[in-house]
């Protein structure tokens, strides 16, 4: 069975390249860019170089793709001021390809198939072939690469990389038009397609005579060109000249071509035969009148003729099925989700009823979590289990209502906001339309796009909702919603209201070795056409991915580098440098190179003036050590680490509250005047914020004050107030995780969130012991054991 990959896609023209062979390869436009970017981020530098049928076109669609290509590993080596790249492309494996699509994230993906080369020359065959390439070389010097030189002297037995270095240095731009030489497996084909350009006269012959030909051809074509315009054209109007000139060469091209979709009769066609709404029919109708009317090519025409593109392509009727099998959709959630017991439960009941009251009325569902915890994935899974296609929108730093509505149609360049367009690629009505990131919508001067999206999700608004450019009501009323956010309280009130929250939150560790084991590795295998014969991973392999190369409340980065190890056996395996694989510890560290984090580990030793506090970041939680110390000064407060304001005021309330009970903490009242204090919190260039540090900035100040050490094995977390009392914080289920994970024995929290103990797995539990305080005096009588 042949391997299939999917990568993106590297659009190259103008040369090409071979596997075995470096090139170096200038990148300016934009849409490569953000390929190569995405693929930075999310395929480990690897892609598809794909070369272009014409190297002229700007912005090539896959159909103006070859159906073969290389799969390539790349390195910038230069960025440039006006932001091209030159990279450093190491071929590795030639491909035909299956299929090409746009990714959720609208990123050009190919779906490949290797073509291993195989040597079917026979003894005799070899020998009289290596002799004939010998005999060449003394008289075509363009022959000779460093792979032939080899070859002869008895160095090299790779001949799949030998014909590709003549290719390459012969005739690079010939292998476009001979695409068997990139997809055939066979070598004596390549030979055969080798010989044929380089060696055979009679070829160059042909290819004279084929470009006499062509010539001839192209004479002939412009000639009846330019009799059609002489025809047609005013001579003195050099714009009208050149219209007709375009005019004609479309038509040519049409004619040729009758499978044009976009033609204005297929469009008649299409509008007499199906069901568009009366008012849109009407107004399409109308629109291609005016088309017809002008002159094309004008701006005007563009216009129109854009519009209608856009009308004709928009589901205006069709739609899928729903699927109502409760027992169905729960095997699906289940089939791809891991744990999440509450939240699949909390769908299945939406779902019901949806399904009972057939109405859509019902609040967005919105998937509140950390990055990584499957919200997307969910959402894509729901739609799975009600038989909906599934589309994305991301909303995140939307600032402007006209991005989601559009701009009107006289604009220059204008055309619908981000739902229309995002209804014409879901194909029909009644799709599941996650929007993504809706808690990153900003606003600005250009008006709120919230209004805009309170118009989208208001079921007694959404039936007609307008979009400047369409001008058209376009009922949104049989789409599923479902939003996603990392921070409910940055969502917009007016939209909050409207929304059921679902909260998805971060994984154990033992949670995510299970989440990779059953879930993402099986995945990642079947994706690539692979067996767990060839490729297996042990628990300590897993174990030490999660622990040393990702930090993630989600299991994002961890699937990523499922797929990279993934890819590099496949690499290694068709290279022969082996054929089954068993990734343990070794082999990750080997694969994936140095360990890339250590979490925050508690303090060695116990000291003065350090205490250890309990952070939720956007990767999950982590352990934050408090530093505080003293100086001779006049009672200055310095504070560094890059805190946020309420860190800062939680700082100022912290020492004014020691202060004023300084007695009662044991500590000198002359200390305050004669000092300065220092409070610092390290891993400086990471920002922090919130005031939920308030309990640990005290004790380490009380600690530096009073000289006495904090034990390394407490943590504590709890905004403080100046009459001492500790009040709750966010993110405890986090919080605790990390402080297990890090090796504390006790933390602190404040015992408003005792309610949240719930949330806390047993296996964190079991480890920690967790004590509610609710005032500071409290603290201070464990942490000093006073009592
Ligand atoms: N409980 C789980 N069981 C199995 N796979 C999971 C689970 N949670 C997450 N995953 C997988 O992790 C990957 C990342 O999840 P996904 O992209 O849905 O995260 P997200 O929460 O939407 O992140 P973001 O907020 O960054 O968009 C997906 O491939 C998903 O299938």
């Amino acid at each position: 069975m042949s391997k299939k990959i999917k990568l993106p896609i590297f659009h190259i023209r103008g040369t090409f390249i071979v596997p075995g062979i470096k090139e170096n390869l200038e990148v300016g436009r934009k849409n490569t860019l953000r390929s190569i970017n995405y693929a930075i981020k999310n395929s480990n530098n690897q892609m598809i170089a794909i070369p272009q049928i014409d190297h002229s076109i700007e912005e090539p669609k896959f159909e103006d793709l070859h159906n073969f290509g290389i799969l390539i590993d790349f390195e910038v080596i230069k960025e440039w001021k006006d932001e091209s790249l030159t990279i450093s492309a190491n071929p590795i494996q030639r491909c035909k390809v299956i299929e090409m699509y746009e990714n959720e994230d609208q990123i050009p993906y190919s779906n490949v198939e290797f073509v291993e080369s195989i040597n079917d020359f026979s003894e005799e065959e070899l020998t009289e072939l290596v002799n004939k390439i010998a005999e060449a070389v003394k008289t075509k010097g363009t022959l000779v690469t460093k792979q032939v030189r080899q070859l002869i002297a008895g160095e090299l037995d790779d001949l799949a990389l030998v014909f590709d270095s003549i290719m390459f240095k012969v005739a690079p731009s010939r292998i476009l038009s001979n695409p068997e030489y990139i997809t055939s497996p066979s070598l004596k084909t390549r030979w055969q397609i080798i010989e044929k350009i380089i060696f055979s006269e009679e070829d160059y012959a042909t290819r004279n005579s084929e470009s006499v030909e062509a010539a001839k051809q192209k004479t002939q074509i412009e000639q009846d060109l330019n009799q059609k315009l002489k025809e047609k054209m005013d001579k003195q109007q050099k714009e009208y000249y050149l219209r007709e000139k375009m005019r004609i060469i479309k038509d040519e091209l049409d004619d040729e071509d009758g499978s044009d979709d976009t033609s204005l009769d297929k469009y008649k066609e299409r509008l007499s035969k199906e069901p568009f709404p009366e008012e849109v029919k009407r107004k399409i109708l109308a629109s291609i009148k005016r088309v017809e009317a002008l002159q094309s090519g004008t701006p005007e025409w563009n216009t129109e003729k854009n519009y209608i593109d856009w009308m004709m392509s928009i589901p205006w009727w069709e739609e899928t099925e729903d699927l109502t099998d409760l027992k169905f959709a729960k095997e699906i959630l289940d089939k791809h989700h891991y744990g999440m017991k509450k939240v699949k439960e909390r769908i299945i009941e939406y779902l019901a009823v949806k399904t009972k009251t057939k109405s859509l009325k019902a609040p967005i569902i919105t998937l509140v979590g950390p990055p990584g915890v499957g919200k997307t994935s969910l959402a894509k899974s729901i739609a799975e289990a009600v038989g909906k296609n599934f589309v994305k929108v991301s909303l995140g730093g939307v600032k402007d209502e006209s991005e989601i509505r559009g701009h009107r149609k006289t604009y220059v360049g204008s055309m619908p906001g981000r739902i229309i367009q995002t209804m014409k690629r879901a194909k029909v009505k009644n799709p599941l339309f996650l929007l993504d990131e809706i808690d990153k919508m900003a606003s600005d001067h250009r008006g709120d796009p919230a209004s805009a999206m309170l118009e989208v999700l208001d079921p007694e608004q959404n039936k007609e909702f307008s979009d400047h450019y369409i001008e058209e009501a376009y009922d949104l009323s049989q789409v599923m919603f479902i939003a996603t956010a990392n921070y409910p309280e940055d969502i917009p009130e007016a939209l909050y209201d409207r929304m059921e929250i679902i909260n998805l939150s971060s994984y154990t560790e033992i949670e995510k070795v299970k989440i990779a084991q059953d879930y993402l590795i099986p995945k990642s295998i079947e994706q690539h056409e692979l067996t767990s014969e060839e490729i297996t991973f042990t628990e300590g392999a897993v174990n030490e991915i999660i622990k040393f190369y990702t930090r993630e409340a989600g299991v994002r980065q961890l699937e990523r580098h499922i797929n990279s190890i993934v890819r590099k056996y496949i690499v290694k395996n068709l290279n022969g440098e082996l054929k089954k694989i068993v990734i343990d510890e070794k082999t990750i560290n080997d694969l994936l190179g140095k360990r890339i984090f250590d979490h925050t580990e508690k303090q060695d030793e116990s000291q003065v003036g350090v205490v250890t506090g309990l952070a939720y970041t956007q990767f999950g939680g982590d352990i934050l050590p408090i530093e505080v110390s003293l100086y001779p000064g006049k009672g200055n407060l310095i504070l560094t680490g890059k805190l946020g304001d309420v860190m800062k005021e939680s700082a100022t309330i912290a020492l004014t509250y020691v202060k004023s009970n300084y007695e009662k903490f044991g500590i000198e009242k002359t200390i305050f005047e004669e000092n300065d204090i220092h409070i610092h919190v390290p891993e400086g260039a990471v920002p922090k914020d919130g005031p939920s540090a308030g309990i640990t900035i005290t004790t380490a100040l009380i600690s530096g004050l009073s000289n006495k050490p904090v034990s390394k094995e407490i943590g504590m977390t709890g905004e403080i107030t100046l009459r001492g009392n500790v009040l709750p914080i966010g993110g405890l289920r986090e919080k605790s995780i990390s402080a297990s994970r890090s090796g504390l024995k006790t933390i602190l929290i404040p015992k408003k969130n005792e309610r949240d103990l719930d949330e806390i797995p047993d296996e964190v539990k079991a480890k920690l012991k967790i004590i509610p305080t609710e005032k500071y005096e409290q603290v201070f009588d464990i942490v000093f054991n006073t009592k």
